[in-house]
């Protein structure tokens, strides 16, 4: 089961609840039978999803529920904090820092997107402004020297490595050094894919993070491994200190699943002892003391280009998954995708809401050099990414390219127009001459502009964070503008405006709640 379709199954399952005159028992069991229905067919642990069942029912006591409470949002609220139990261990995770060296280790399965995932890290980090280095210490696949070597000369990333050295310690160690030397602050070193049952293998790996003492060992796991997750992970864990996880493949076939088993294996029992500590405050010491060794899943992989490398960050990943969005990661991609320089009126054009053709052009040439634009608008409430499906992505560069040819037919007028009733038939048997395609694909192109004008239209209103503001987005952006952008559904099944408010709260850090402060009359 893909994510986007355990995300609908949880979601329908929530909306047939909300659906129900009444919520008793029966309507409880119904629903979270559904969503453990789905978490057991995305691969999730049975005991997991056990877990959470009986945690949900423990938080939604509906017996115990006084007259006139919100069952519903109190339900959807559980569920939610749970999604976000399951995938949080709680610890705070190693962070690099710009100009001190560290150094960080990738193990992982054979195969996994260990070696893709060192470049992506690494290239994430050198966009950061960090000076990363690679070092290639995987001596046992043939390949994985010319793989890594290629990937590093593409992001121009200092790479070390050798073709004759057999001993992967020492061309660890030599690496590590060599770039100490050179200032580099993020050394990246690339070890050996193994399986659990090689053990030769482990003792290796042990060895290297003896000899070059990683500030941080990261685990690599493909997504679609699922339930045998939970004993790699474990693994793993057992033979060398794993700080973080890095999932990979999320895009097409991944069992998302498997994540949620791969975290409780690295730091076992943790589900359980957040949601005590969610019921009983109290416990909040004892998890304090468990989250000093968790491991915390840090980004995740969403394909095979360098740029397909996300953030993973609990809360807005399961209000993706739920299908409500994830703002801050859209205003992140914005300042990722769009040059520095044209961010500020970008931003100002959408707080306005108008997005005329223009705009379109502009983004377009910036997506043809920088990435994907499904990663941009999956993080938008309600969209599909139908422009650029993935596993479509040269026919959708292809098209784009299209379009861009038939608005390089257009006057200015007409790209700065904001009203799609100006493109009369005459203008667009125009264009079509001009730019040497048929009518119906000008059609396609206008139809297109209008989608996603659309979206952008809803979020007029929007304050604009300054770059490196991201997280006055969340102080900016206020529940009723949310409400506007969430589709009615969505809206209906939080549970309304109070719903939502309580969410956000929820869903947030300090920040969010501090949003809240002055909001009291808002509707
Ligand atoms: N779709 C998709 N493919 C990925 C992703 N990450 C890696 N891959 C692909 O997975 C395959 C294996 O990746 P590698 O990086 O060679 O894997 P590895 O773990 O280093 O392999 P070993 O060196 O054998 O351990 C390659 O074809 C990658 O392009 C991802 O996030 N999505």
């Amino acid at each position: 089961m893909v994510l986007a379709q355990l995300g609908g199954s949880i979601s329908r399952a929530l909306a047939q609840m909300s659906n129900a005159t009444v919520i008793d028992e029966k309507v409880l069991n119904d629903c979270l039978n559904e969503i453990s229905r789905a978490l057991l067919q995305a691969d999730v642990q049975f005991k997991m999803v056990r877990d959470m069942q009986t945690n949900i029912k423990r938080i939604v006591n509906l017996e115990a529920l006084a007259a006139g409470t919100n069952k519903r949002r109190i339900m959807q609220q559980a569920v939610f904090t749970e999604l976000c139990n399951m995938l949080d261990p709680g610890k705070p995770n190693f962070t690099p820092k710009k100009g001190k060296p560290s150094v960080v280790m990738f193990v992982g399965l054979q195969g996994s997107g260990k070696t893709t995932t060192c470049t992506k890290y690494a290239y994430y980090h050198q966009r950061k402004g960090f000076k990363p280095a690679l070092v290639c210490a995987d001596t046992f696949r043939a390949g994985a020297f010319d793989q890594l070597k290629q990937n590093a000369t593409k992001a121009k990333i200092p790479f070390y490595g050798s073709y004759m050295e057999s001993d992967p310690v020492k061309i660890a160690v030599e690496g590590v050094e060599r770039f100490r030397q050179e200032n580099c602050d993020l050394i990246i070193v690339d070890t050996s894919g193994r399986h659990k049952q090689e053990a030769a293998l482990f003792e290796e790996m042990r060895q290297v993070s003896e000899a070059t003492k990683p500030d941080l060992v990261i685990f690599v796991m493909d997504s679609s491994i699922g339930q045998a997750a939970f004993d790699q992970a474990q693994a793993f864990k057992q033979s060398v200190s794993v700080g973080a996880v890095i999932i990979t493949k999320m895009d097409g076939h991944a069992k998302g699943g498997g994540a949620l088993s791969a975290i409780n294996a690295v730091e076992p029992g943790v589900t359980v002892f957040r949601t005590i500590s969610f019921v009983v405050p109290l416990v909040c010491v004892c998890v304090t003391s468990v989250a000093a060794t968790k491991s915390p899943v840090i980004f995740i992989g969403t394909g095979e280009h360098i740029d397909e490398f996300e953030v993973f960050d609990v809360k807005p990943f399961v209000s993706r998954l739920l299908g409500m969005g994830d703002w801050s990661g859209f205003m992140d991609k914005i300042h990722e995708v769009v040059p520095t320089d044209q961010q500020p009126e970008l931003l100002q054009k959408l707080s306005e809401g108008s997005f005329t053709l223009r705009l379109m052009y502009e983004q377009f040439q910036n997506i043809m050099k920088m990435g994907p634009i499904g990663q941009v608008f999956s993080m938008l409430p309600g969209f599909s990414s139908e422009l650029m499906p993935k596993g479509h992505e040269k026919e959708s560069q292809a098209k784009i390219k299209r379009y861009m040819t038939m608005m390089d037919s257009m006057t200015d007028a007409e790209l700065d127009s904001t009203n799609p009733k100006l493109m009369t038939e005459s203008r667009i048997i125009r264009i079509a001459r001009g730019s040497g395609r048929p009518v119906r694909d000008v059609m396609d192109m206008l139809e297109e502009y209008k989608r996603l004008a659309k979206i952008w239209g809803k979020m007029k209103g929007l304050k604009i964070p300054k770059k490196g503001e991201m997280s006055a987005l969340s102080r900016n952006m206020n529940v009723q503008h949310m409400s506007k952008v969430l589709p009615p559904q969505m809206l209906k099944q939080i549970g309304g405006m109070g719903g939502l408010q309580s969410l956000m709260k929820q869903m947030g850090s300090k920040e969010m709640s501090g949003m809240f402060g002055g909001m009291g009359g808002e509707r």
